[in-house]
């Protein structure tokens, strides 16, 4: 018998959860406990999935589905409660991630450009705690480019700065809707209990015009720390990361799309660890505006 501690191997950053031969409830205990331990990402592999033949889709208007789809969103829901959000793929739980034609050079997870380190939503209140990925395909070992950076190194000033000032970013979505807000005034770090920080960065869709002098020199401290701090998160056919949006900045490196059914195809959720909270708003069954 294994111990407990075989379960799980962990890199600095990365929780690693082999689920081989594992029921539910130990994955969903070893997934709960590298929550509570703050694990900023985590990789379930031996999962017992579906090898997925299909050719990777050309637009996720398609029919996308996978026999591994509900498996992947009932695997997320051991972290929080699954959503969706109303003006993103129709609404939909699990959502496609691969590159479409018209997409290449917008910066956005279906584009070919380098996606620029990010958390998820940054101007939502009600953004996800944490970004799930199941990858259905991946021959060309395209990785998820990652960065948890450590608040400590950052100078006393622009601790403060990025905690105790606000700075504005606008929407990240391509089209406006009128339900939703155009941008959010926020500081950029958050303090948490016991004094942890949590962040909301994006470099792309911040003003850095409303920015006096100590604002543009504090965040681009805390750009530089974050650049330095990149490295890779790859999913190879059947892992399934969990990624903490608080913690952990994400993007993916520019790449050469082929757009031929061979693409990179990952899956995507989006947790919440208190929808409760924002149920006033939802406009669907775990569908937020
Ligand atoms: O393609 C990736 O690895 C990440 C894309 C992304 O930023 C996202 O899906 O939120
Ligand atoms: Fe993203």
């Amino acid at each position: 018998m294994q111990t407990a501690h075989s379960l799980e191997e962990s890199s600095n950053i990365v929780t690693t959860i082999d689920c081989n031969g594992r029921s539910d409830a130990q994955i969903k205990l070893s997934i709960q406990r590298a929550t509570e331990n703050r694990a900023p990402l985590m990789k379930l592999i031996g999962l017992d999935l579906d090898r997925i033949e299909r050719p990777t889709p050309s637009h996720w208007i398609d029919n996308c589905a996978t026999p591994n789809d509900a498996r992947f969103e009932q695997l997320s829901n051991m972290l929080g409660n699954v959503f969706g959000y109303s003006d993103l793929q129709n609404g939909r739980l699990v959502q496609e991630v691969f590159p479409i034609r018209g997409d290449a050079r917008k910066q956005v997870g279906s584009g070919a450009i380098k996606l620029e380190l990010h958390t998820e939503d940054p101007i939502l209140e009600y953004r996800a705690d944490y970004l799930g990925f199941m990858c259905v395909s991946n021959r060309d070992r395209i990785p998820t480019t990652v960065a948890v950076p450590d608040f400590a190194l950052l100078s006393e000033t622009t601790r403060l700065t990025l905690c105790d000032t606000k700075f504005t970013i606008f929407s990240d979505r391509p089209t406006p809707t009128p339900f939703k807000p155009a941008k959010l005034v926020t500081s950029v770090l958050l303090r948490a209990p016991g004094g942890r920080l949590r962040m909301i960065y994006d470099p792309v869709y911040i003003d850095y015009a409303a920015m006096d002098a100590g604002q543009s020199a504090a965040f681009r401290e805390l750009q530089e720390l974050i650049d330095s701090a990149m490295t890779e998160f790859l999913l190879k056919e059947g892992d399934v990361g969990f990624v903490d949006n608080y913690q952990v900045a994400h993007g993916r490196p520019q790449y050469v799309p082929r757009y031929d059914g061979t693409d990179r195809w990952l899956k995507r959720t989006q947790i919440s660890s208190n929808l409760v909270r924002f149920s006033a708003i939802a406009v669907g069954e775990n569908v937020l505006p």
